[in-house]
This record gives C-alpha cells, sequence and structure tokens, in this order.
C-alpha cells in the first residue's frame, strides 16, 4: 500500500472532476495519487486530512494508486468540517485491547473486492478497512448514538442491537444509547428507550428486533430534525436495500447541514440481495433452517407413491436463499428462483421433468423462491400491481399456484396419480434467533460500525468483503442489488447436483436477459475477466 498516497498537501494531488473521468485517469507508475473528489472545495481526503468547511457536493471520494488500483472511500467529518479536535482512542487504555500487536488499522489498509486475479490484472477496486483507528473524533461522554432497525425482519438484529450497546459502552465508554423503536418512522412519532448493556444482555437469544420495525415512513427532514433536536451524534441503521437508501439520505441531509452526526448502516436482508458484500447476516441461519421444511417434504414425498413435496423460501427478487438451502439438502429435485426463468407444459418443462423424476424415483422435493415464476402467475391470474408501504412489489403466492398447476395437470392428463404437500416455512424462518456463526458476524459488524463512526468516518455501510471488514460508501451499496448468476458455475453446481432441467429451451427469454449481472462476491465464486471495466461501466452509470 506504500504507493498509494491519500495526500494532505493540495499539490500532491490531481483532483477530477466527475465519476466519468475514472476512464480516462492515469493510474499507472506513479507516485503520487490522483485523487478525485467534490465533496467539498478543497477537500484532499482521508483521515485526519486538512479540510475546509465548504457547501457538500456528493459526488464519490475515489483514490487512484498505481497498478490500477482504486480505494471508493467513504466521507469523513473533516470533509465538511473543520477544526474538529481529536482525542487518542480510549481501546489503548484497556487491557484486553492494548496488549494486541497492531490492533490499530493502519491508515493506508484497505481490502480488494476481486480476490481471483491474473498475472497482468490491474489491482482494482478496494474499500477502506474496517477498524480501531489511533485517534477519534468523539469524546466518551460526548457521544449519544442511536440505533433503528428498518424493514422486515431478519435472524441476528437483537445480536447486532446488543453488539452496538455493549461495543460503544465497553470499548469506548458510552453511557448514552437510545433505541428508536418501530423503525424510520419512530425518530419522529415515538418515544426513545434506553439502551444499557444490562437492558440488552439477552437479547440475542430471541427472534425479531427489540425495538420493533416498519415499512413506510421515511421522512428524511423529520428524522433529521429529530436527531438534531435529541442531540444525537452517532446514528446506527439496520436495514436492507430500503433502509440503506433511506441512510443515505439522511446522511446527505446531516451533511448539508453540517452536522457532526456519524451515519452508519448496516446491512441487513435475509434475501442477501445487497451487493458487494460477501453474505448478509442471517443468511446463514435462514438456509439452516430452511433445511427443517425441506427435510419435512421429502419425508411427506416419500412416504406416498408419487409424492411430491413443495417448499416455498423468501427471496423476492434474488433466489440465494433457495439456491444455497438446495445445495446444502440434496433432497431437492428441482430449485426454481426469480433469476431462472421456466415454463410448465411441454419438452423441456417443469411438468415433463416432475414425470421423470417420479418415474425415477417414486417421489420429488420442489424448493421454490417467492419471486421465481411471477410472470407466468400473471399470465395466468391478473396482476394485483400492489405495493407495500415502502413501496416494494407485493406478490402473489408462488407456492400456492405451483402446487395447484401441479395438481391440475396430473389431474387433467390422468398419466399418474400424484400427492402433493405443501409447505411454507418463510416466516417460522425469517423469526428465529440467529445461530452461532451469523451470532459472530452480527458482532464483528457492530464492533466495526462503531470503530468507524468514533473515528469520524460516516455515510458508510459495515460490511464484509472477501472475508474482511470494510467501510463500503452508500452508493455502492444503493446502486444494484445482488443477484444469482444463473450463467456462474455455483448455479450450474445446483443444476448438476439437482440433475433438472435448465428451463434454457425455445421459450426461455434470450441470453441478453440471462447474462445482464455479474457476480462481484465470493459467496457466487465469480470469475470476472475484466474488473476494471465492470467498475468503470458500474461508476460511469451512477
Ligand atoms: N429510496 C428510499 N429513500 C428513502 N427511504 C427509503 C427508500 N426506500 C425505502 N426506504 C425506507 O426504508 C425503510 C425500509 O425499506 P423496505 O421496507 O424496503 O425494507 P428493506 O430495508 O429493503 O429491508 P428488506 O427488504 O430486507 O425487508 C422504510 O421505512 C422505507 O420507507
Ligand atoms: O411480509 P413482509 O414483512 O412485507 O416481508 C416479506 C418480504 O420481506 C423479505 O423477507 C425481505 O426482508 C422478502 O423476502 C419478503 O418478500
Ligand atoms: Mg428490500
Amino acid at each position: 500500500m506504500g504507493s498509494v498516497t491519500v495526500s494532505n498537501k493540495k499539490s500532491q494531488t490531481t483532483s477530477l472532476n466527475n465519476y466519468n473521468n475514472l476512464a480516462t485517469a492515469p493510474v499507472a507508475n506513479k507516485t503520487e495519487s490522483v485523487t478525485m473528489n467534490n465533496y467539498c472545495n478543497g477537500w484532499i481526503g482521508g483521515e485526519g486530512a486538512s479540510a475546509m468547511t465548504s457547501a457538500p457536493n456528493l459526488k464519490p471520494k475515489i483514490v487512484y494508486g498505481t497498478a490500477g488500483y482504486i480505494l471508493e472511500d467513504v466521507p469523513h467529518f473533516t470533509d465538511y468540517i473543520s477544526d474538529l479536535p481529536t482525542y487518542p482512542n480510549p481501546l489503548q487504555d484497556n487491557p484486553a485491547y492494548s496488549v494486541v500487536k497492531q490492533y490499530f488499522v493502519h491508515v493506508d489498509d484497505s481490502v480488494p473486492q476481486k480476490v481471483v486475479v491474473h498475472k497482468d490484472s490491474e489491482r482494482g477496486v478496494h474499500f477502506r478497512r474496517a477498524g480501531p483507528r489511533q485517534k477519534v473524533y468523539f469524546e466518551s461522554d460526548e457521544v449519544k448514538a442511536a440505533i433503528v432497525t428498518c424493514g422486515g425482519l431478519c435472524p441476528g438484529l437483537n445480536t447486532v442491537i446488543r453488539e452496538l450497546v455493549c461495543g460503544l459502552h465497553h470499548m469506548y465508554g458510552v453511557k448514552r444509547v437510545l433505541g428508536i423503536e418501530g423503525g424510520y418512522r419512530g425518530f419522529y412519532a415515538r418515544n426513545t428507550i434506553n439502551l444499557t448493556p444490562k437492558s440488552v444482555n439477552d437479547i440475542h437469544k430471541r427472534g425479531g428486533t427489540v425495538l420493533g420495525t416498519s415499512r413506510g415512513g421515511h421522512d428524511t427532514n423529520k428524522i433529521v430534525d429529530s436527531i438534531q433536536d435529541r442531540g444525537i451524534n452517532q446514528v446506527y441503521i439496520i436495514g436492507g436495500d430500503g433502509t440503506q437508501r433511506g441512510a443515505a439520505a439522511i446522511f446527505e441531509e446531516v451533511r448539508r447541514r453540517g452536522l457532526k452526526v456519524a451515519v452508519v448502516g448496516i446491512p441487513k436482508t435475509i434475501d442477501n440481495d445487497i451487493p458487494v458484500i460477501d453474505k448478509s447476516f442471517g443468511f446463514d441461519t435462514a438456509v439452516e433452517e430452511a433445511q427443517r421444511a425441506i427435510n419435512a417434504a421429502h419425508v411427506e414425498a416419500e412416504s406416498v407413491e408419487n409424492g411430491i413435496g413443495v417448499v416455498k423460501l423468501m427471496g423476492r427478487y434474488s433466489g440465494f436463499i433457495a439456491m444455497y438451502a438446495t445445495l446444502a439438502s440434496r433432497d431437492v429435485d428441482c430449485c426454481l428462483i426469480p433469476e431462472s426463468p421456466f415454463y410448465l407444459e411441454g419438452p423441456g418443462g417443469l411438468f415433463e421433468y416432475i414425470e421423470k423424476r417420479l418415474k425415477e424415483n417414486g417421489h420429488m422435493v420442489i424448493v421454490i423462491a417467492e419471486g421465481a415464476g411471477q410472470e407466468l402467475m400473471s399470465e395466468k391470474m391478473q396482476t394485483m400491481n400492489k405495493q407495500d408501504a415502502s413501496g416494494n412489489k407485493l406478490l402473489q403466492d408462488v407456492g400456492l399456484w405451483i402446487s395447484q398447476e401441479i395438481k391440475d395437470h396430473f389431474a387433467r392428463e390422468k398419466t399418474m396419480a400424484i400427492t402433493l404437500k405443501y409447505i411454507d416455512p418463510t416466516y417460522m424462518i425469517r423469526a428465529i434467533p440467529s445461530n452461532a456463526s451469523d451470532n459472530v458476524y452480527c458482532t464483528l459488524l457492530a464492533q466495526s460500525a462503531v470503530h468507524g463512526a468514533m473515528a469520524g468516518y460516516t455515510g458508510y455501510t459495515s460490511g464484509l468483503v472477501n472475508g474482511r471488514q470494510t467501510y463500503i460508501p452508500f452508493y455502492r451499496i444503493n446502486e444494484n442489488r445482488n443477484h444469482v448468476v444463473i450463467t456462474d458455475r455455483m448455479w450450474a453446481r445446483l443444476l448438476s447436483s439437482t440433475n433438472q432441467p435448465s428451463f434454457l429451451g425455445d421459450k426461455c427469454h434470450n441470453e441478453d436477459d440471462i447474462e445482464e449481472e455479474e457476480p462481484l462476491n465470493q459467496l457466487l465464486d465469480g470469475d470476472l475477466s475484466d474488473d476494471t471495466l465492470k467498475v468503470k461501466k458500474e461508476i460511469s452509470s451512477i
């Protein structure tokens, strides 16, 4: 990292004016860095960089280094507030931490987004490594933190709340932590509750969120007014894609008002559809819990002649839970997800495959993600086109629909008598407490979030990238959605495990529809041939 400079001397940097210049930015063989930012006039960036107060200009903070190194950095108080005092990190006097060699993260540490490289590959995009810094921008007594949970439930929410409270308290001596009840609208429509290590001690053993949650109700101005009125200066916002977009809006307003308030996102989504990060907390728990439903479906199916078990799992736009639960189980004969169009009738269709499997095995199990086959249903049933309070499309029950279609088909064709059992465990899966590995993951996410806020970073989501905790700028989290890539190896592994048809027959959509996304994270095990091109494409499309 030695060659990458985030300089605090203006003369050593070159400022570029917009994202699209990325494609032409000179990057290689330079000792000084090329810094592209428009956060504020004269902003140079980086921890402790000198800064001047000015109207914020909401552009990404990108730093170039040698050999195609790109750091997509996160905002810092010093980008828009001048002359802030700093303090030694209290962790240096904490016996648990002070003995750890190199406990503080080096200012230049960053984590690559892509770890599979070729010998001539450019170094590509990096994110700032999370962790404690030597200097902090808050005194312990000064901090008044708030925590809010928004969107749908997910295993691990309570663990994150607990670890935020305990992390703030035990690591940084922060005594004032408020819980915002009932999601975003709780900022302006509800009272707050005091959270202490004692009051949150056992909550990780419970499902749901002790703070409550909601959809809709995001009013940026009212929320920031409430933050200001209550004297809150660190806000921890736990939620999915919608929530993180809301967090970005709050951050922008906070910065517009010039407030020293750290706005920190912690990504939550049982669907695992948040981009950039390896996976979201609660996902492992969901996959594990889904096994119980799949087992039950299998037991039912194999106990009768021509038994079919259908299990619906969550996944509104992304079929990760269905895919991983299928791969984990090995009892599943067919997995249907939103990303992989399928059809029912005719050669290569689902009915033909079901008949074949029943003849071979006498029973079968189908796992279907809730967002799969919505177009097929819409053809036959009138689409409701309704939305929830956050604007998410309300889906029809694909599990019920497909079960009925299968029953009708065999009743009509009279080829064989079947017995079908449909299991919908979706809300049972979502409501359980997180498992051991998710609990560890939640702890790391929460502690990383706290370290970043104390160090003056803001406007970021705390997330795992290639197994390392990082700070990711909101715009990267909010620009798209993570999908299963059906042209990627992981889906191929699933197809070879279930032996199901790929449904890529005549009736399938053309290839352009299918190959629109490339995987970006390790979970997908993608093999990107030219990451830099992709980064350029993504950044220029913002
Ligand atoms: N574009 C947006 N700008 C501001 N706020 C938003 C935006 N989208 C959603 N929100 C707010 O974020 C909160 C949560 O959104 P949503 O209900 O979509 O859940 P989510 O965070 O996406 O979680 P999940 O989908 O995993 O359940 C809601 O209060 C909603 O009003
Ligand atoms: O019934 P609710 O609370 O709107 O949640 C349902 C949705 O929430 C999710 O679990 C995402 O949090 C989706 O998989 C699902 O479609
Ligand atoms: Mg969402």
